[in-house]
């Protein structure tokens, strides 16, 4: 605990004199005078419910006021690692590799440097551990349930792993010491990739940003000109012009449309004129409230994926169900538009899909206008896709392993696992219990005696908060198919009054 406190304290009066600053007076000038960078602004809290380690609000904040500028030259990125000149020439005999592949190398070889790396108290305050899917042990992804969760983990686990043997020959070039060459320290760098870099326009891997990714996420809100209306454009536009958003996730959109509602996705970005990385509250503040910053639009799975965590409310989740082959030829909607809200409605798309599907094919052409304007064809079609809704989610609900209530009593324990003979109190109130029994001989305290001595090893408590991290998400998405199913009883409930 001393030893976090004195790495901050390190961090925060290097970033001063790097010229990294929340006050309101514009300077890149470094501060060397000062012992924090922060402090006319934010201030970095902990808040307990929402990330961690952050940044607070030391006075009220208006929205859209500049809170924090980091100069260029503080950024880690790909071209400011490489001014090293033996990195540089390594690396240029390995074009092959993604520039994200070079700057999870790039990271590791400051690592490597220890002390005489420049970036060092930015680089002893990085997370130890993620929690994110590629972290993620056979146990924990089985803990999923769903069958698109845990290809997901599996797809994130070889991804990993590919991408770590390709950058093998060059980290062996750089005479890696071997506990950097291993797969966990590729793991451990590529994630704080994945979790940390923000974009800046002149190179696709981001860039590491000191004391500017202490922000944790908020997500967007849900305005009429979200992603809804965007599907909506795109399938009845012949030739979007399309631009990209949020990092790596394409979601493609109508320039037109976006600039209209100027909408903003993040809040912070690379000024050219002033050469640094600025951010702006996206919200009025009140001092002590903690300010977020949002990175992008995320569903839950992809927050696990990308930042290990995911939000209790998240208004941009979504939930896919099986479909028939036929759903997806009716109608020229994408595969990835046809989902469950986060609320149980069905989206636009996959109503309108429904709709199209279950009229006779003869029939179709005449009433494409109806369809795409979302507007009802008849009582017996809406009755026919709302049942049909309802006998889907309901089946998904009852194949998978737990129930909701269930799992509402896993986390129960879960938070009570301080206690272990707690945690066993309260999980033997469960009716399936096999995810406990392996849970426990997984790390060998399924014949304890008493439960009340069990304390978790490390490597338990971390596998327990992937599970629970697990059954969070999973109890979101039945909580997703059981509002679906409210949703259809009370669309046929109106057609019956
Ligand atoms: C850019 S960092 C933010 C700062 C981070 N909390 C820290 O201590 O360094 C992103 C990471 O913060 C955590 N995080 C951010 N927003 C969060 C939220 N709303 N809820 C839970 N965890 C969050 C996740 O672990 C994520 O990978």
């Amino acid at each position: 605990m001393e030893r976090e406190k004195e790495n901050l304290e390190s961090l925060l009066s290097w970033a001063a004199q790097l010229g990294i600053s929340d006050s309101t007076t514009r300077t890149n000038q470094p501060q060397h005078s000062l012992s924090s960078c922060l402090g006319s602004s934010l201030c970095v809290s902990h808040f307990p419910h929402s990330g961690g380690r952050g940044l607070g609000a030391v006075r009220d904040i208006k929205k859209g006021e500049a809170v924090l500028r980091v100069p260029k030259s503080a950024l880690i990125t790909r071209e400011s690692v490489m001014e090293d000149k033996m990195l540089c020439v390594a690396v240029s005999r390995h074009a092959s590799l993604s520039s994200v592949q070079i700057l999870v190398v790039c990271l590791l070889y400051e690592m490597g440097k220890g002390k005489t790396s420049r970036w060092h108290p930015y680089l002893m305050n990085l997370p130890h551990t993620y929690d994110i899917l590629a972290m993620f042990g056979e146990f924990e992804k089985r803990a999923l349930q769903v069958d698109e969760a845990i290809w997901g983990t599996e797809k994130a686990t070889l991804k990993a792993k590919s991408e770590w043997k390709e950058a093998h020959a060059l980290m062996e070039d750089l005479m890696f010491k071997p506990q950097f060459l291993k797969f966990k320290a590729w793991v451990w760098a590529a994630a704080t990739i994945s979790s940390r870099t923000l974009h800046i326009p002149w190179d696709e891997a981001g860039c590491l940003c000191p004391v500017g990714d202490l922000f944790n996420y908020d997500a967007p809100g849900e305005e009429p000109s979200g992603i809804e209306d965007s599907e909506h454009l795109l399938s009845n536009t012949s030739n979007p012009d399309t631009i990209l958003l949020s990092g790596d996730k394409n979601i493609m959109v109508d320039a037109d449309l976006l600039d209209s509602h100027s909408q903003r996705l993040t809040d912070g970005g690379f000024e050219e004129e002033i050469n640094a990385y600025c951010f702006y509250a996206r919200a009025y503040y009140k001092k002590g409230d903690q300010v977020l910053l949002c990175y992008g639009t995320y569903t839950n799975l992809e927050l696990l994926e990308h930042y290990g965590f995911l939000l209790q409310e998240n208004p941009n989740d979504k939930v896919f169900i099986p479909l028939e082959p036929a759903v997806y030829s009716s109608s020229s909607w994408s595969k990835e538009s046809l989902y469950i809200h986060h609320n149980g409605k069905p989206s636009f798309a996959l109503l309108a899909a429904l709709r199209l599907w279950a009229t006779p094919q003869n029939k179709r052409r005449s009433v494409g206008h109806l369809v795409y304007s979302g507007s009802q064809l008849s009582a017996d079609n809406e009755i026919f896709i709302m049942k049909w809704l309802l006998k889907t989610c309901d089946a998904l609900l009852k194949n998978l392993p737990t129930s909701l209530e269930e799992d509402t009593l896993l986390l129960n324990a879960m938070d009570n696992s301080h206690h272990f003979s707690t945690f066993m109190g309260i999980t033997n109130l469960m009716s399936s219990r096999n995810e406990i029994y392996n849970f426990l001989e997984g790390h060998h305290i399924k014949d304890a005696h008493s439960f009340t001595d069990v304390i978790l090893s490390r490597k338990a408590r971390r596998s327990m908060d992937m599970w629970k991290l697990a059954v969070q998400w999973r109890l979101k998405y039945k909580k997703v198919l059981f509002d679906c199913i409210s949703y259809c009883t009370e669309i046929l409930d109106s057609f019956v009054t």
